[in-house]
């Protein structure tokens, strides 16, 4: 049932995910109409454990209690140290698109194998220090890729351009991958991101912290719809 979910995500592409780090935590049920009304078509969920980076947001209980009030898709960044032991759980949760980082964990294929016997689809995701290289061998085992254009941990930091040459090349060589970029996408960011190859976009603070959702959103489309318009875009 969440395979099938990713499918609808592929179907989806290009697509701009709002991040619901930046949500009103207390008043989740008005920011889930919100986002839904105006056009959002999954959510990004963070998943930080204080450790593997250092803050902390929440586990389980928080996904299952959204996915009981939304039908969007939901696509799960965990930032957590040991991603296979809360996975199984995080699938029961609710969770359709599950990512890990290849910072934290030792065998990045065995891991995406494992997360793929939960029937989720499996992202990888890398901050922006991290080489591609590092990805290697595990690429045939994901159906997506998460490539940070911030260090992994905080919303509202400054996009790093160091994220789309490595979107042109795993687009270049691996068509068939979904790609995802997360951190510091805006209306001027999220064009080039978009020339080189992505497919997804997080969305936080450039998102929640306007009022109208859907002026947002609608901005953001515009500037992806202007980026597949011109010659040097990488996909149409
Ligand atoms: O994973 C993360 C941060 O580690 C993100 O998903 C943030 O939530 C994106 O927020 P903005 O950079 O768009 O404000
Ligand atoms: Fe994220």
């Amino acid at each position: 049932m969440t395979r099938a979910k990713l499918d609808l995500i592929r179907k989806m592409t290009p697509a701009i995910l709002p991040s619901v780090l930046s949500c009103d935590f207390g008043d989740m049920k008005s920011e889930l109409a919100r986002l839904t009304s105006a056009g959002a078509r999954a959510l990004h969920v963070d998943v930080m454990d204080g450790h593997f980076v250092p803050n902390l947001t929440f586990g389980m209980p928080i996904v299952a209690g959204l996915r009981r009030h939304t039908e969007l898709p939901l696509d799960v960044h965990l930032m957590i140290s040991d991603p296979l032991r809360y996975a199984p759980a995080m699938v029961d949760a609710g969770a359709d698109l599950l990512t890990f980082h290849v910072e934290a964990v030792e065998d990045a294929t065995y891991t995406a194998k494992e997360f793929r016997k939960l029937g989720v689809g499996v992202g990888v995701a890398l901050d922006p220090e991290t080489p591609l290289s590092d990805l290697d061998g595990c690429l045939s085992f994901v159906d997506m890729v998460l490539v940070m254009s911030v260090k992994a941990g905080f919303g509202g930091q400054p996009f790093d351009s160091v994220s789309l040459d490595k979107l042109t090349l795993l687009r270049d060589n691996h068509p068939g991958l979904l790609l995802q970029i997360d951190g510091g996408i805006n209306a001027e960011t999220i064009g080039p991101a978009r020339q080189a190859g992505c497919d997804l976009f997080v969305v936080g603070s450039a998102l929640i912290g306007r009022d109208d959702y859907s002026a947002a959103l609608g901005e953001l489309d515009q500037a992806v719809r202007s980026a597949d318009a011109t010659p040097q875009a990488r996909v149409k």
